[in-house]
């Protein structure tokens, strides 16, 4: 099991802000729990939608109540044209978190949460919406203006992420890929950005205020951004050789590796293991297995070196660029799956609400009169 570090010190690390039934992190099964199945099997035997429903509803849906799920999704992926119309003027050069913050908070003035009992509907048109509101910018912003179709055929979210983006039907390979690392991404107790959304919550806010929150928390590369910090990595490393070289002569300046280490896992975090197998089986698919070679070479220096294992999104950057996603689109999925932890969490902290507020230690000035200006 993943079990979880002596948790202390600053940062807020150890300390109980609240009640959860969503997940447990280092405490059973691999060391993740989604409400008391571990993310491994979930990985391995569902599809997305089935781990969007348990975190969101509480239990895996039958086989009718996932097809009405997966039938509900699919008929909410239409962009409203006054959101097609902000996408086509976000610059190329933006950074795509940047995109999906101002998409998400575009829709919440288009489509406004009035009640919390539209909730779930609000959530799940987000869900529906979110990968093709992305790849409609990055198509339009990257490829002449082209304007995609966003109402595709694709059966499930994993499918039309890589659909958009690609503007065909991908691979089985590929879908299930994505599926298992949608899953993988889905929830994670109180990390920085779920927090982020329920702080939002507590004030009783709008789902997509929570939501636009969390997404720029997640931007940061000691969050999210970790997975395209580890691509821009890895990418620049010749061979196994060469990253055993580079990454010394990082730890030697004393620089952070990004995709390594964790706040709560203390010797391995169990997602890294099913996104490192996909990477490997991409690879071998590909005929060409360098990126999976260096990133190997990585993992075994950073343990020998620092006892520092690979978090979640280190193997996701080699297995995602396999796939052909462009390395700036890496943590715009992740929130196209942690917006279920964040929504279920947004849901749980308003059924047992009190406003977030915590204390501060004082490091000030003792009390003091304002002089006169003059006197200053
Ligand atoms: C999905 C996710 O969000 S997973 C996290 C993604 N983030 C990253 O991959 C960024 C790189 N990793 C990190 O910055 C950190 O490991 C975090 C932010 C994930 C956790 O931070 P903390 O809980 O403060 O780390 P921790 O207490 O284990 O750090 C212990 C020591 O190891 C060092 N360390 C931790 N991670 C790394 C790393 N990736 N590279 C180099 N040194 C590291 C710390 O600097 C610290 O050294 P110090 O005591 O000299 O200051
Ligand atoms: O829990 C954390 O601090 C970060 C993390 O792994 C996640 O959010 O998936």
């Amino acid at each position: 099991m993943a079990a979880a570090k002596q948790l202390s010190g600053a940062g807020l690390r150890g300390q109980v802000a609240g009640k959860t039934a969503l997940s447990t992190v280092g405490k059973s099964g691999s060391g993740l729990t989604y409400r008391g199945y571990d993310v491994k099997d979930l990985a391995a035997q569902c599809e997305f939608e089935e781990v969007a429903y348990l975190i969101l509803k509480g239990e895996l849906p039958n086989q009718a109540e996932l097809d009405a799920y997966k039938a509900k999704l699919k008929s909410m992926r239409a962009l409203p044209q006054a959101l097609k119309e902000v996408l086509e003027r976000i610059p190329a050069s933006a950074h795509p978190m940047d995109v999906m913050r101002t998409g998400c908070s575009m829709l919440g003035n288009l489509e406004t949460e009035e009640s919390f009992d539209q909730q779930q509907d609000a959530t799940d048109r987000m869900l529906a919406l979110f990968p093709g509101m992305i790849n409609y910018w990055y198509n339009f912003s990257h490829n002449n203006g082209k304007r995609i179709e966003v109402e595709t055929a694709a059966d499930s979210i994993a499918e039309q992420f890589l659909w958009t983006l690609h503007g065909e039907k991908p691979s089985e390979l590929h879908t299930q890929v994505m599926h298992a690392s949608l899953t993988l991404y889905a929830e994670h107790e109180f990390n920085a950005s779920t927090f982020t959304a329920r702080v939002c919550a507590s004030t009783l806010s709008d789902m997509h205020s929570c939501v636009t929150g969390a997404i720029g928390s997640l931007r940061g590369p000691l969050h999210g951004g970790a997975n395209e910090a580890a691509m821009e990595l890895i990418e620049g490393m010749n061979d196994p050789e060469d990253a055993e070289q580079k990454l010394m002569g990082m730890l030697e300046r004393k620089e952070k590796i990004m995709g390594f280490g964790h706040a709560i896992y203390s010797e391995s975090d169990p997602r890294n293991a099913v996104i490192k197998e996909w990477s490997e089986k991409l690879a071998n698919a590909n005929g060409d297995t360098s990126l999976y070679d260096i990133s190997v070479r990585c993992e075994a220096v950073m343990w020998r070196e620092k006892k520092l294992f690979c978090n979640a999104d280190f193997f996701h950057a080699s297995a995602y660029n396999y796939m052909g996603i462009p390395t700036k689109l890496f943590t715009p999925i992740f929130v196209c799956s942690r917006l279920t932890g964040w929504a279920a969490h947004v849901m749980e902290q308003r059924a047992d609400n009190r406003i977030i507020r915590p204390s501060a230690e004082y490091t000030g000035e003792e009390f003091r009169p304002v002089p006169a200006i003059s006197q200053r």
